[in-house]
């Protein structure tokens, strides 16, 4: 645990009022990632008639998550409406794309020129000066008249996403996979906002009412030096939601407890892993901590991971909410960021 983490763990004793009610969650060492059926959630938003019976549901899955991010930040939804075949098929295409040979791959190579869009060779991406053991492609929200400030050509994330001509039907379905997502991710952070604030529209507006998005294609080949090599270094997210889509059958993510213990986060059929970024931090003025996880791929099979990371508006001033900080006798614990900034600044690092 990085000295920062334990310095707010000493004080992340928090008062959490809810309904008038005082309740003190201590983020105490997990050691398991708990499994949330977000069903309540999903029917909420596709019947918005609904019975007194529907919001004891949404209640109690909007509880489970506070309590998840609150001890874990992390945690596996299931009942996302999210068809199995889609989720499954959209990890078979990175599969197909990165058995492709190097030439292939590199006709959409990521370069400085495409705003840092793109696929990236073994090794080129790199977490805290050192390089990471998997290939990848990189897909950011397209610039269009909404992120004007990512038409000026001078902006680094300037650029455009590149698609792979083969597999065919590999841009057709992530596309449709990415508005699918972007619905998950709203539809769970709604739950976040009522949980934080009592309102399901907490992070509309400015905040992410339009928000950013990156997705990442990641392909890992088993690690040869187990010892020295990672597939991706131990850090946190840098925005509001990450959704991870994982093969199945293969143990490689883990995710670091307060002792220190890393925790597999082994893949569940048909759920994502979400867990919270440094923007729901500095929101929730360190309510919600987003939790250190690395990549050890360290079995024998090549495992392809994608995730979704569902983010502020680019513009977005992020700064810890007022009633976050209410809670905390006022004390704003982080200086506001704007998140584009903040993301461009990681992006920049990210690359030797
Ligand atoms: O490959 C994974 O399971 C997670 C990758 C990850 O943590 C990231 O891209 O931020
Ligand atoms: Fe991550």
């Amino acid at each position: 645990m990085s000295k920062f983490r334990s310095v707010l763990f000493a004080v992340a004793k928090l008062e959490h009022f809810n309904n008038n009610s005082k309740m003190t969650i201590s983020r105490a060492s997990f050691s398991s990632i708990p499994i949330i059926d977000i069903s309540p959630l999903i029917k909420m938003r596709s019947h918005p008639k609904h019975y007194d019976q529907d919001d004891m549901k949404e209640k109690k899955v909007v509880k489970e998550i506070d309590e998840a991010c609150r001890k874990v930040g992390f945690f596996y939804v299931q009942g996302h409406g999210v068809p199995f075949e889609m989720i499954d098929l959209v990890r078979k295409l990175g599969h197909d794309f990165f058995n492709l040979s190097t030439e292939e791959k590199h006709t959409i190579k990521m370069t400085q020129a495409s705003g840092w869009r793109g696929y990236q060779t073994l090794g080129e991406n790199v977490t805290k000066g050192i390089s990471d053991m998997h290939e990848a492609i990189d897909y950011f929200r397209d610039c269009d008249a909404e992120f004007p400030r990512l038409l000026h050509e001078d902006h680094p994330l300037s650029g455009r996403n590149l698609w792979p001509s083969s597999p065919a039907a590999f841009q057709p379905v992530y596309k449709q996979y990415l508005t699918i997502m972007q619905d998950l991710g709203r539809t769970i952070l709604e739950a976040i906002g009522l949980a934080l604030v009592g309102s399901r529209d907490a992070f509309e507006g400015t905040r992410a009412g339009n928000p950013f998005w990156l997705l990442r294609v990641i392909g890992y080949p088993p690690m040869e030096q187990k010892v020295t090599e990672v597939g991706c270094g131990e850090h946190t997210d840098y925005g509001l939601l990450t959704l991870v889509n994982q093969d199945d059958g293969i143990r490689a993510l883990q995710v670091k407890n307060e002792d220190g213990d890393w925790i597999w986060a082994d893949p569940i059929p048909g759920t994502f892993v979400v867990n919270i970024g440094d923007m729901l931090k500095v929101w929730s003025n360190g309510e919600y901590m987003p939790t250190v996880h690395r990549v050890l791929n360290d079995g024998s099979k090549y495992r392809v991971s994608v995730p979704y990371f569902y983010e502020p508006n680019f513009d977005a001033v992020v700064e810890p909410l007022d009633i976050c900080k209410k809670r905390a006798e006022g004390i704003s614990k982080y200086a506001p960021v704007v998140y584009g900034d903040h993301l461009t600044n990681k992006i920049l690092n990210n690359f030797k």
